[in-house]
């Protein structure tokens, strides 16, 4: 929903603006989000901002006076962006019998989840002319009685495919609360969030822009590079945590490699036509253009048909663990595990695993370990390592950071083999590559952990990312 901002800015004539937001986070964790007409606010930026509200307050209560110059002013500006969205749809699908209703004929459903995306239902889709009947939880409600706004939490992805499936609706839409994620379901009830919505908004892109280099964070399959390559794009991995991947992305066009879509595996996307802001409802807005757009062209098969050459990996895996410290201690601590976890690599003391400096993309040298001329500031310590045999080459990867929010370390893994990711773990855990095996401290963290945790093979699995595992 940040283009909101975008709208705010230009049509509203406004020069700052901001949301509080907790995503699909408990509201205790509500936050800010700042932008100007240049786009999203960097942290730096946010802690000046934070720091100019601390004296101000600090004033107040010394009795200083903190009026505003400007009286504030109520304005209505989700009635301007929901009319910029539907604007978009009309010009871009270009309706050859009814220019204003382009969504006649179409059945779309919306799971707001109870967040804030129940406008997109009655204020875009509906006065385009589509049939939104069976669309669900489109009222906000803090507490999320139904499930958490989440394209990518199982029970949001599920009712939303029972719904598409029952109604026979053309399209199921998932945002977030916030709207700066959003994730699909074709017509034939298969979820789209994750690398599969990278795929397709990368051949909807490569399209538009051919040969244009797009970002992702370093969590997605060998098979979404190969299915961007094939289609002549270049994919740049880049780290986790979405204002990193944009980021990047704004820093490789201002560099000249053209990058029009970056996108993390979460669900946030942002692209260069729409300012470079990561706005779920825009994205959603491209992929009905192209709905429309098929079907007017013929074709009767839906958007899940654009990813149909899309191979899945065998085995995917996301585990936590958590670091059972002192809190004050804990980012330290996950941080000795990781840089061990480099060194281990490093040091070649985990045959046939390799540090992955930089992807497939080669567009910017070493930027995934951030050992070019230009290091970024880092926010959270995490590799990639490429994992090969003599037999297979690589089947697979191992990923591991620190937590943006808790005091744990995600560790993700994929495999092309039965059974690679467990083997993978058996690396780990017998090659003692954890701190605490080596000092028996009871605060420290171990990886062996993540063996006695494994348990699937061949499933797709994510689930214990709200519910991680307690480990010593
Ligand atoms: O570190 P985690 O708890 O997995 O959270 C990581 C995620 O944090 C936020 O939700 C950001 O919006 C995402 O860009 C990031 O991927």
């Amino acid at each position: 929903m940040f283009h909101e901002h975008i709208v705010a800015s230009v049509c509203l004539s406004c020069f700052h603006n901001g949301s509080m937001t907790a995503s699909h986070l408990p509201y205790t964790r509500n936050g800010l989000k700042f932008f100007t007409r240049r786009g999203g606010l960097t942290s730096l930026e946010v802690e000046e901002i934070c720091n100019r509200a601390a004296r101000k307050f600090a004033n107040r209560l010394a009795k200083v006076s903190t009026m505003l110059p400007t009286p504030p002013e109520r304005v209505d500006f989700m009635s301007s962006y929901a009319k910029h969205l539907r604007d978009i749809i009309k010009e871009r699908v270009n309706h050859p019998l009814h220019y204003e209703t382009p969504l006649k004929g179409f059945q779309i459903i919306v799971n707001a989840g109870n967040g804030s995306g129940g406008f997109f239902t009655w204020d875009v889709l509906d006065k385009l002319g589509a049939d939104t009947f069976g669309s669900l939880h489109l009222n906000p409600d803090g507490m999320f009685p139904n499930h958490i706004p989440n394209p990518e939490d199982k029970t949001a992805m599920s009712l939303t495919r029972s719904a598409v499936l029952s109604n026979s609706a053309d399209l199921g839409i998932v945002f977030d609360t916030d709207v700066d994620r959003s994730g699909v379901v074709d017509k034939y009830g298969n979820p789209i969030n994750g690398d599969k919505l990278i795929a397709l908004m990368s051949a909807i892109v490569l399209r538009e822009h051919p040969g244009t280099t797009i970002v992702t964070d370093a969590r997605t399959s060998m098979a979404l590079t190969r299915f961007i390559t094939e289609r002549g794009g270049r994919h740049c991995l880049y780290r986790v945590g979405y204002r990193n991947v944009i980021d990047k992305g704004v820093q490789l066009d201002r560099d000249g490699v053209e990058t029009h879509l970056m996108m993390e595996t979460s669900g946030h996307g942002a692209l260069k036509e729409n300012h470079f802001l990561d706005d779920g409802a825009y994205m959603v807005v491209k992929i009905i253009i192209e709905m429309v757009r098929m079907k007017l062209e013929g074709s009767d098969e839906g958007i899940g048909s654009l990813i149909k050459d899309l191979e899945e990996p065998l085995e995917s895996v996301e585990l936590r663990m958590n670091v059972l410290s002192e809190p004050r201690e804990a980012k330290a601590k996950a941080i000795e595990a990781i840089e061990e976890f480099r060194n281990y690599i490093e040091d070649g003391r985990l045959p046939g695993w390799e540090l992955d400096f930089c992807g497939e993309c080669w567009v910017s040298e070493g930027c995934l370990v951030d050992s070019n001329d230009a290091p970024a500031a880092v926010d959270a310590h995490m590799y990639r390592a490429k994992v090969s045999d003599e037999e297979h080459g690589q089947h697979g990867w191992v990923h591991i950071r620190q937590s943006i929010h808790n005091p744990n370390i995600a560790v993700n893994m994929q495999s092309t083999l039965q059974g690679g990711c467990k083997s993978m773990t058996r690396v780990l855990t017998d090659r003692r590559c954890g701190t605490s095996l080596h000092k028996p401290d009871p605060t420290s963290i171990r990886l062996g952990w993540v063996f006695d945790q494994f348990s699937s093979t061949g499933a797709s699995s994510r689930e214990n990312k709200d519910n991680p595992i307690g480990v010593r």
